[in-house]
């Protein structure tokens, strides 16, 4: 067995042993809550030990101290009460330790006898233990008793010792109390322990595999704003200084209260006073606002940078189950949120606890017994506020993730807005929205009046507290009134009311700060979780090989998409693509063809089974590096929204004559050079700017301006016009000359030309070898041919060959290999 800061891993326990984990396929460990019966006995036991210790010390005088010590005797002497709490500190601690140790283990290996005897002798030994330290101090306390009570010569101890041994005789009790339950507590362990489960990566896991919700980590939160620690200190420095002003300025208030009854040049010094006070303090604000409010822009335009290369480096499987406008989400608001959080709300904070303890220290000077009515109230709204904070936190958090929700919707549809129109869809999605923010509404509504009533409760509760202190002011003002000796001046009723002020109102604002930090801690888990979050497939790293030839390799591969984790889609496949050739892969819709693809690119890792590029292991080259080797054009390629320039070396840097070749090659010059702005035309975003036709030819461009060694070309079925499919094909059969080349083919033309023919039909291949062969197999591949030559309609077999004849002769015609 090991153990990892208090968490006891089982994964090594003893399978054989009764009690064992159960199997997983998770690595699994248990930890125990904090508060538990071993941590109470230890808090108790060293409290015991201080108080005792302390009411030793301080007792008497030192000769009185020397005595006991020295002429130790039972009824005048605490001496040993002392020395006996040291002792029980130091033996009940690690003992009740290692009983919990102990009892630990057996939970696992309830049969080890050893085990079993240990913990009994522990038991034992404490409950003995505890019951001699109880019968010792009783006793020693009866005779004291009994001393005061009837012995006319005791001479009675100084007090601190008498309650040093009441403090122990009722600790004794206590701690025996807690040992004679100890075999109750030990069993209850079982029950309590926390199950920890943990993936093949060690990140901790909930039961159905997904990933725990990290604690929120507040340490971390304040670090992100350690760059900007000069700023801050500066800030701070300002802020003190600010703070000071403020804290000085009634003081001066009061004072120019008092001496307006006395002189008139008196009264224009103090206010020249108060007015440069003011001044400095306004100067200060100035300089602290601007600083905090700077290092917060900072800090959260690193965290959008940080968290966007976390989010694009993570693995196509993560975007197949996080919504983009969630991600997007997490960028604008979440940051947003943490900004102010870290720096802005850090600052008030420390701002406002100065000006309360500030305000409570010229308080008490003023008047101790202003301040104590003022007191009385505090702790009850602090104890309100925390609690009533802890459920706007939660209503806070609901609503930001229904605002979350909506925003989600609405990118959606915004983005995808020509097939909102075509469907005339606008109603649906205005629905959809509104039904998402209705839903926050409700929320929102609710967090409405919840912050009404915490913001009223707290300012009635600080309010009334002043006044109360303006009562009980005016009380010693009136006293003062009668006898000057008695009360205070309306001065000093004037400081002390603009200090009370002063902290009421720094207590209300502070308990909404808290609302503000709960909001951020809320963020913070979301994108601290992001941020670790390692992408699954990595890119980069890895061999780069002297050269790639471009072959291809796949043995054994079976793969499932993790977003469908219950269907398999590629079962078992094994082909191989040798150096300069071109494979069609051909096959129904929905057989695997795209996903072979993606597995090429490394978009996911199979289940099991190999794929090697140009001879080597996929997964241990440099992603980054395979990739720059292999190009894609896909049957709707994305264009990005910048120039046509920007999107043709979008893969890396070219010259000029690079980009013209490379859209020559792509039949895209002609219709470039007749834009005004000619390669600098903006094609808007997603390329909507464009032609279908267009768009396929830049992404001709842009692939081929790679000089890949592996070419990935998904034909276009149909979609675009007899002329612009002629340009189209023209730029791909010129793409495809002198390179490996695996096309996802729709056309009678390009399955003919290809080295071997691949039918992919669920998931498995159906079919292999030429054109010719497979339609001697008289097959898959031939009623495939045949379905789409007879529009659908099996033709009897003496029928075929005329067919596919007559066919042969529309070679550059589309077909569509699907169902
Ligand atoms: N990202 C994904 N997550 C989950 N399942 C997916 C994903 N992409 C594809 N699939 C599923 O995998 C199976 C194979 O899809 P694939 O796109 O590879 O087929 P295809 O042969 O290329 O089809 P088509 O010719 O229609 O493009 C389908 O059942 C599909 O629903």
């Amino acid at each position: 067995m090991a153990k990892m800061n208090g968490a006891v891993l089982l994964e090594d326990a003893d399978p054989e042993e009764e009690g064992g984990p159960p199997t997983c396929k998770f690595k699994q460990s248990y930890s125990l809550p904090f508060f538990r019966y071993k941590n109470i006995v230890l808090a108790i036991v060293f409290i015991d030990g201080i108080v005792s210790m302390v009411l030793w010390l301080t007792g008497g005088n030192s000769n009185y101290f020397v005595d006991h010590v020295s002429y130790f005797h039972l009824k005048d002497s605490v001496f040993d009460l002392a020395i006996m709490a040291a002792v029980k500190v130091v033996t009940f601690a690690p003992m009740t330790s290692y009983l919990e140790n102990v009892c630990t283990e057996q939970i696992e290996k309830s049969r080890n006898r050893s085990l079993k005897t240990i913990s009994k002798t522990l038991h034992f030994v404490l409950i003995l233990l505890s019951l001699g330290y109880l019968a010792f101090s009783s006793t020693k306390g009866g005779l004291i008793l009994d001393s005061i009570l009837n012995d006319t010569d005791y001479k009675v101890m100084h007090p601190t010792y008498n309650a040093l041994v009441i403090s122990a005789a009722s600790f004794s009790l206590i701690e025996c109390g807690m040992f004679l339950w100890s075999f109750q507590a030990m069993k209850r362990l079982k029950v309590i322990r926390i199950l920890h489960l943990y993936n093949e990566k060690g990140q901790e896991v909930r039961e159905d595999g997904k990933p725990l919700k990290k604690k929120v980590d507040i340490l971390r939160l304040i670090k992100l704003a350690k760059p900007e620690t000069v700023l801050l200190i500066v800030a701070s420095l300002a802020l003190l200084v600010s703070s000071g002003s403020q804290m000085v300025a009634p003081l001066f208030f009061g004072m120019v209260v008092d001496v307006a009854q006395k002189s008139m040049d008196e009264l224009n010094r103090t206010v020249l006073i108060l007015f440069v006070i003011y001044l400095g303090g306004a100067f200060f604000s100035m300089i602290r606002s601007w600083l905090f409010n700077l290092a917060g822009q900072r800090v959260v335009a690193r965290l959008r940078k940080q968290l966007f290369s976390s989010i694009i480096k993570q693995e196509v499987a993560f975007f197949d189950t996080n919504r983009t406008g969630e991600l997007c989400n997490r960028l604008s608001s979440d940051t947003q949120v943490l900004q102010n959080a870290v720096t802005v709300n850090l600052s008030m904070l420390t701002r406002y606890m100065l000006q309360m303890i500030g305000s409570l220290v010229f308080m008490f000077s003023l008047n101790a017994a202003l301040t104590g009515v003022l007191l009385a109230v505090v702790p009850v709204v602090t104890l309100g506020a925390v609690q009533y904070g802890k459920f706007v936190k939660k209503l806070r958090q609901d609503f930001q993730d229904r605002l979350g929700d909506a925003g989600t919707t609405a990118e959606e549809s915004i983005s995808s807005i020509r097939t909102v129109r075509t469907f005339s869809g606008e109603v649906k999605a205005s629905n959809s929205y509104s039904s998402d923010i209705e839903k926050s509404y409700l929320v929102g509504k609710k967090l409405s009046v919840a912050l009404g009533l915490f913001e009223g409760g707290v300012g009635l509760l600080a309010y009334g507290a002043v006044a109360l202190v303006l009562w009980y002011g005016g009380k010693l003002v009136y006293e003062n009134s009668q006898d000057s000796t008695k009360g205070v001046t309306p001065g000093v009723l004037t400081a002390f009311l603009l200090y009370t002020l002063q902290v009421a109102m720094a207590f209300a604002l502070m308990s909404s700060l808290y609302g503000d930090f709960m909001q951020a801690l809320g963020a913070s888990v979301r994108i601290f979780d992001l941020l670790d979050r390692q992408p699954e497939v990595p890119n980069e790293d890895g061999m780069i090989l002297p050269e790639m030839d471009g072959s291809v390799e796949f043995q054994d591969i079976h793969f499932t998409y993790p977003s469908r984790p219950e269907t398999e889609v590629i079962k078992g496949i094994s082909f191989q693509v040798k150096p300069g050739e071109m494979i069609a892969l051909v096959g129904p819709s929905g057989g695997g063809k795209s996903t072979l693809v993606n597995l090429i690119e490394r978009f996911y890792d199979p289940n099991s089974g190999t794929i090697a590029l140009g001879g080597q292991d996929l997964k241990d080259l440099d992603p980054c590096w395979f990739r720059q080797k292999i190009s894609m054009v896909s049957q709707e390629p994305t264009l990005f929204a910048c120039s046509i320039k920007e999107n043709i070396t979008y893969g890396r840097e070219a010259t000029t004559e690079e980009i013209l070749e490379a859209a020559k090659q792509a039949n895209a010059d002609e219709f470039i050079s007749t834009f005004d702005d000619g390669y600098d035309t903006l094609v808007g975003e997603r390329g909507v700017r464009l032609s279908g036709g267009q768009k396929q030819r830049i992404a001709i461009a842009r692939a081929l301006i790679m000089n890949p060694a592996l070419l990935l070309l998904d034909e276009a079925t149909s979609a675009l016009d007899a002329e612009s499919e002629h340009l189209v094909q023209e730029a791909i059969d010129r793409a495809m000359k002198a390179r490996t080349v695996i096309v996802i083919a729709h056309r009678l033309s390009t399955v003919r030309n290809a080295s071997k023919v691949i039918v992919i039909d669920k998931g498995r291949i159906a079919e292999m070898g030429t054109h010719d062969e497979l339609l001697a197999l008289n097959g898959v591949y031939k009623r495939l041919v045949l379905r789409q030559l007879t529009a659908g309609a099996m033709p009897p077999d003496n029928d075929t060959d005329t067919q596919i004849d007559k066919q042969n002769d529309l070679e550059t015609s589309s077909i569509n290999f699907t169902d």
